[in-house]
């Protein structure tokens, strides 16, 4: 029997295979760190005398307590402030990389990586950070882990770990026109469940899959958590060799072409054998948005708020029924008649900057509506940033009403300035919609970015083909 992606990246890093039952130990590549679940391991570390064990494979940066306005001025929520000077001196004692605030490398983890070429096929990749999946889009086993996992790697970049069990989704044909990757991942996450890909690794598979870019490849693995999954893949080909070539870390000259050999070597055997397998047909895939509160409450676009009372499953009815009251929605409402007061387009899932073209394609020409309170464009990263601003984005943006922001996790959820307040309702390219996840009392309607520049045109949640 051959061996899937995950397991052949899992067999490469052992340290010592446990015996019995015990977990494996496992060599971790790269952690990453961000301002939240770091201070208490660098805490662990310093209380135990103990230095980085491979500084050089670890690099932090700020992104969720940063604010998106005034970055050079003081900031102004003590509590983010100490989060990001104490992220500053923890990296400064214990010799950390560190991209912070204004630096033009800062950004959501999740984009710092692949845009700096440190998250390549094969490696392992850790950071206190659940969304750290979306690594994944390059075959790296990527996963979030805990604090106290954090202390571990930093002490001895190693993790020791069961195996993950394995699943495939299957997605293949053509996708029909303005359909992106976030619409598929949540058209999956609305078949498998929220508890779908628990305690699994999935891998993206399929013709579909393969014809997606490097960025709409992230989009997927990332929102792989908010399936249960421990970790999303997609094996690697040329799309992901084109685009790390060139990139700060990328290896160069002869390790380049070493890496690349090694680099096909990784994408499951024919004869491998997932744990599940699920399948879906491009053909068949909608715009899709959410109306409840957790990313598997989705349906496409032009259908209705489903009745709870269609729900066979018990849990699943009253998580519906609770939804539709949080959400202030009725059972048989049409998705699209539901009117929206702030559109946010930015996070690790659809700020990159494929997520801003699509978006600033939509809105041009156009001016948001009367009755949207605002729109907040927030690149994933200041070299997200940059460029937009070198194709003119950021005047499309401007031109619209849209305010155009600094990067970081932003609106994504509410460690920051950027929140909605009780009962506000927004359609987000974010990836929870969990209640308050925006801000205590908040409403959250996760779609694509095309889909949610089209809402901000309309008022109503749309889609480009409405305009
Ligand atoms: C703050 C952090 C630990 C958290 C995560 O793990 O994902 C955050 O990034 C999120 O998206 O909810
Ligand atoms: S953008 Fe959102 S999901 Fe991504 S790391 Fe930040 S808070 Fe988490």
């Amino acid at each position: 029997m051959g061996t899937t992606l995950a397991e052949k990246v899992w067999n490469d890093h052992l340290v010592r295979k446990g015996e019995n039952g015990a977990p494996d130990l496992i060599f971790i590549d790269l952690q990453l760190m961000h301002e939240v679940t770091s201070p208490q391991a660098f805490e662990g570390l310093r209380l135990a005398g103990r230095k980085p064990r491979h500084v050089e494979l670890t690099l932090a940066t700020t992104d969720h307590n940063t604010p998106t306005v005034d970055i050079d001025k003081p900031n102004p929520d003590p509590t983010s402030a100490l989060q990001l000077s104490t992220l500053a001196q923890n990296c400064k004692e214990f010799g950390v990389r560190l991209h912070a605030l204004g630096d033009p490398d800062q950004g959501i983890v999740h984009q710092v990586g692949p845009q700096l070429g440190l998250s390549q096929p094969g490696m392992t990749i850790v950071c206190g950070d659940s969304h750290t999946s979306t690594h994944g889009a390059f075959g790296a086993l990527a996963f979030g882990i805990g604090t106290s996992e954090v202390e571990h790697v930093l002490a001895t970049q190693t993790l020791s770990l069961k195996p993950f069990k394995t699943m495939a989704v299957n997605v293949d044909g053509e996708l029909p026109p303005d359909v992106t990757a976030k619409d598929i991942i949540l058209a999956i996450i609305a078949k498998i469940g929220t508890g779908g890909g628990q305690g699994h690794v999935i891998e993206y598979r399929g013709s579909a899959i393969r014809k997606l870019s490097m960025e709409a490849r992230m989009t997927i693995c990332n929102m792989s958590i908010e399936a249960g999954a421990r970790a999303g893949m997609i094996a690697p080909d040329e799309v992901t060799f084109e685009y790390l070539k060139g990139r700060p870390h990328a290896p160069e000259g002869e390790m380049w072409d070493k890496a690349v050999e090694y680099w096909k070597t990784l994408k499951s055997d024919d004869d491998a054998v997932f744990d599940k397998e699920v399948t879906l047909e491009a053909e068949d895939l909608k715009p899709f948005v959410t109306w409840g509160t957790n990313p598997g409450q989705g349906v496409p676009i032009d259908s209705v708020v489903p009745d709870p009372e269609s729900f066979t499953d018990e849990t699943q009815r009253a998580a519906a029924k609770r939804a539709l009251q949080y959400m202030d929605l009725k059972a048989g409402q049409p998705i699209k008649s539901i009117p929206v007061d702030t559109v946010f387009i930015g996070s690790c899932t659809n700020g990159r900057i494929e997520d801003l073209r699509a978006a600033a394609a939509v809105m041009k020409g156009h001016h948001k509506a009367d009755s949207i309170h605002r729109v907040l464009v927030v690149p994933a990263s200041s070299r997200v940033r940059i460029q937009a601003e070198k194709e003119g984005l950021d005047r499309i943006f401007k031109d619209f009403g849209a305010e155009w922001r600094n990067a970081g996790c932003s609106m994504c959820l509410g460690m920051n300035p950027d929140k909605l307040v009780a009962d506000e309702r927004s359609i987000s390219t974010s990836n929870r919609n969990f209640e308050g996840r925006q801000g205590k009392g908040s409403r959250t309607h996760l779609a694509s970015p095309a889909v949610a520049a089209a809402t901000a045109i309309r008022g109503t949640i749309s889609e480009p083909a409405d305009l």
